[in-house]
């Protein structure tokens, strides 16, 4: 399959963006884990929190999905069961990471794999934590790599001084804490997300969170919560440059996460000279939300890397597509971790927008974009990252002739109704 986009005209009115992903994903983990009833609304949709979701079902949790309502029945903190077959995550770096954090302290047998993107995808900065707990996890390459078998293990608590910065390290090593008697710490280089640990303190754990530490106290007792989910920040960032880029665009994209952990898109784009204006600002389930107004207006080339990165490391694709049309030169620095992700995003970047008429180069941390450039109609290919062929698109809207982009179902993992915002847009897209 491929999608053709033929331009914009200006992007204007009102979109809502899907669920966060990262905070979906939790609410079922956390909901699965805890007693009682878990109601989660603007529930993400999206192929990486259904896989979530399958594997907690094959778990033995109760779990309906009614379009972005989703209902979990916890079992308790040692209410799972062991699978009766292998645990799926599909494309999904969070599924698997996190849920091996909760295997790791079952007293039962489990087997996990996923999609041949996440078998390539280290898995050893997680089972190497856990292994210290007290876990056994066997699999290729010597348990670095899908598919992986969980065997029953005692866990102890450790403090684990993780030397990347990954909210799914961190969050594996949280989530096994809970089964270990004693108080679990991870201390990381820079700050990532923190939804995790936000979460766990709404459901009753006992958290505390220290600068980059955060500390977790064994076996609670967690309680079923009400979650809403905001809209997805790294969803919006697509819209957020697009409408940036496309000249006379006013647009606003309501209701969207802006946990600070998440924000360095907003920064980065404000550095850039770009007309953001948040407003409506509040919190919901215990995460800032806020609807967020864009105009279109000239960027500049800006300098981005140090502990930003992880703050905005899904949106350095779109970025990069902002840096294109940009005035000067953009560098990003500091953000080797793009080569882990779905595919390579840095080869990925480079290579792709290459057949638009991009000028960017890659370095051994990031990349250099040589903005200003006219992009020209192509053919390019999505890689069956959903970032990458999402990146892609957006560049479309702006470019001098009609842009193909193969491959270009991997949306579903993230944004599954990413088309109909487009033609609602008044975006000449077909094909999908
Ligand atoms: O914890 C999470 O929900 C995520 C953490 C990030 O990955 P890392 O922990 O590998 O940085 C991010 O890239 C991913 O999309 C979601
Ligand atoms: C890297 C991503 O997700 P995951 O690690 O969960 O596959 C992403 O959504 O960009």
């Amino acid at each position: 399959m491929s999608v053709t986009i033929e331009g914009a005209g200006p992007l204007t009115g009102e979109i809502t963006v899907p669920g966060d992903k990262s905070v979906s994903h939790r609410a079922v983990l956390l909901g699965s884990l805890a007693n009682g009833e878990t109601r989660i609304s603007g529930f993400l949709t999206g192929e990486d929190c259904l896989s979530t979701v399958s594997c907690m079902q094959k778990l033995g949790v109760p779990v309906q999905v009614n379009g972005s309502d989703v209902t979990v029945n916890g079992v308790g903190l040692e209410g799972l069961r062991e699978p009766e077959d292998i645990l799926d995550c599909g494309n999904s770096g969070t599924t698997a990471r996190l849920l091996l954090g909760v295997l790791a302290g079952q007293p039962f047998y489990s087997v996990m794999t996923g999609d041949s993107s996440l078998r390539k995808r280290p898995m050893g900065r997680v089972t190497k934590p856990l292994k210290q707990m007290g876990a056994e996890i066997l699999g290729r390459d010597d348990g670095k790599l899908l598919p992986l078998s969980v065997l029953h293990g005692r866990l102890r608590p450790i403090h684990y001084n993780s030397p990347v910065a990954s909210a799914q390290v961190k969050s594996a090593v949280l989530l096994a804490g809970l089964f270990a008697d004693g108080v679990t710490a991870v201390t990381e280089p820079e700050k990532s997300r923190d939804h995790s640990e936000r979460m766990l303190a709404a459901f009753g754990a006992e958290v505390e969170v220290d600068g980059n530490t955060v500390r977790v106290h064994g076996k609670p007792k967690l309680q079923g919560q009400t979650v809403r989910v905001p809209g997805d920040i790294s969803s919006a960032a697509f819209f957020l440059v697009a409408a940036s880029i496309v000249p006379g665009s006013d647009l606003l994209v309501k209701n969207v996460g802006v946990n600070p952990t998440r924000t360095g898109v907003l920064e980065v784009l404000k550095d850039m000279g770009a007309d953001l204006e948040l407003v409506n600002e509040r919190v919901e389930s215990g995460e800032p939300v806020a609807d967020i107004r864009v105009r279109a207006k000239e960027l500049q080339g800006v300098e981005i890397g140090g502990d930003i990165v992880p703050r905005l490391i899904d949106e350095l694709p779109v970025l990069a597509v902002a840096a294109m049309f940009a005035k000067g030169k953009t560098v990003v620095r500091d953000a080797a971790e793009l080569k882990v992700k779905e595919t390579d995003r840095i080869a990925a970047v480079v290579e792709e927008f290459d057949k638009l008429g991009a000028a960017v180069t890659a370095t051994e941390d990031g990349f250099v974009v040589e903005g200003g450039r006219p992009l020209s109609g192509a053919i390019a290919h999505s890689r069956g990252d959903h970032r990458i062929a999402m990146s892609l698109c957006v560049a479309a809207l702006a470019a001098q002739g009609a842009v193909t982009v193969e491959e270009p179902e991997s949306v579903a993992i993230s944004y599954p109704n990413f088309w109909d915002t487009l033609q609602e847009l008044g975006c000449r897209v077909s094909g999908f």
